[in-house]
């Protein structure tokens, strides 16, 4: 009891009043300061634990329950190795890792992930997916959609993907697969031009056009599309091609195979997140990220969010939703809205999760990560599955 009061007092005052406010014990961040950092192993470097493990001077604990994944103590820095450089170890939390691995993630599954940056989760599904289907990264803003782009060329993963400055609340583009077998249809678009090999040197008239956008406003105008790998079915098509709309019940044969919506929300699962704001006031924690306001509105933001990601589902696909944030609000109160006026959506079990270190969530069948049931940071998990009625 000593020990939880001692550490809560140690979490600023504003997050605390949130905690409270939401009805979440402040002993959860008690392990925050022991929580190890992950890291996943791109498959194919197991040989090279060893002198990894030489290099940035610590021991890998292998995650038993989740495969590729590996501990180190959080104060252990990786960005200076050459097998981070290289790409051969990225950071991601396990719960993320656990979030990606409820997508059951098959060869040739075209997946969506409709908040994708910075792109730990995206980075990780492709990593999956191998040379192999498709993934299309979606973010609403612009420069860490640029970074998911850094990332994905970084580790040499972006072949199958393609990237798009949108709102995920309205994006309808289809999947790779369809372009393929979809004809071109004439449409109001200028410049009907057929899309070459992807290259960070955009001609002058298109740069010309972006900074047009960009310059006006944040409003943005539709889907930007700001990378493409060569295998992600976008070279050779054309533009009414990869932008032809398709209505609501033609997704239902032609939609993604699975869908993945980690939600924009307060983060408050994620004390490393939270204890930023040090640097920036405690204030600027209340106004930006606690306020109630700002919670109200979040709400809706994930209801619409997950609504689309699920309508842009194919007939018994998968879609997971997910959040770093612990509060019943944002979780189990969004999934029990959406099911409500989703008579097709299905929550389902995640089998995996058996033998994964996390906690029932007030829901059935969801699940919730914490630091201290889990040693990993908070996060929400629910699985849907579309049925086809
Ligand atoms: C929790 S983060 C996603 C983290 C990411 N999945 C990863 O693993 O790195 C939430 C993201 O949602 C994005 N976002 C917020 N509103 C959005 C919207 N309307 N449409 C699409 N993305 C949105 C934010 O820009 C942010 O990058």
């Amino acid at each position: 009891m000593e020990e939880e009061a001692s550490n809560s007092s140690a979490l600023p005052e504003a997050f605390i009043d949130f905690l409270k406010h939401n009805g979440l014990d402040p002993s959860i961040y008690t392990a925050c300061h022991s929580t190890p950092r992950y890291i996943r192993l791109k498959p194919g470097c197991e040989a090279q634990i060893e002198a990894i493990e030489g290099e940035i001077k610590c021991k890998l604990e292998r995650v038993e329950w989740l495969p590729g994944f590996y501990s180190l103590p959080s104060d252990v820095q990786i960005a200076n190795s050459n097998a981070y450089r290289e790409g051969k170890i990225y950071g991601i939390d396990a719960a993320s890792g656990a979030a990606v691995s409820a997508l059951d993630i098959s060869a040739g599954d075209h997946v969506l992930d409709l908040c994708a940056a910075p792109g730990a989760k995206l980075c990780l599904i492709s990593d999956i997916l191998g040379d192999s289907g498709s993934v299309t990264g979606v973010d609403v803003s612009r420069h860490r959609l640029a970074a998911c782009r850094t990332m994905l060329q970084k580790y040499a993963l972006g072949n199958h993907c393609r990237l798009f400055v949108a709102d995920g609340t309205t994006f309808s583009i289809i999947p790779m697969r369809v372009h393929a077998n979809s004809k071109s249809c004439e449409s109001g678009l200028k410049e009907n031009v057929t899309f070459k090999e992807w290259t960070s040197r955009r001609p002058w008239k298109e740069r010309k056009e972006a900074a047009r956008i960009r310059k006006g406003g944040a409003v943005l105008s539709g889907p930007e599309l700001i990378y493409y790998g060569c295998q992600s079915g976008v070279v050779g098509l054309k533009k009414s091609e990869l932008y032809r709309t398709f209505c609501d019940t033609e997704f239902l044969s032609c939609g993604y195979d699975k869908v993945l919506v980690d939600a924009e929300c307060t983060h408050d699962g994620s004390i490393k997140h939270v204890q930023k704001f040090e640097h920036w006031g405690w204030d600027t924690l209340q106004r930006r990220v606690l306020d109630a306001e700002r919670g109200d509105s979040l709400t809706v933001l994930q209801l619409k969010l997950l609504t689309n990601g699920f309508r842009l589902l194919k007939a018994g696909g998968l879609l997971v939703y997910s959040t770093c944030s612990l509060t019943v609000a944002q979780n189990e109160d969004v999934v029990k809205q959406f099911l409500e006026e989703n008579p097709s959506a299905e929550l389902q079990a995640i089998d995996a999760a058996e033998n994964w270190p996390c906690k029932d969530g007030q829901l059935q069948k969801t699940l919730r990560f914490d630091p201290l049931t889990s040693n990993t940071s908070g996060l929400f998990v629910a699985k849907f599955t579309k049925l086809a009625i």
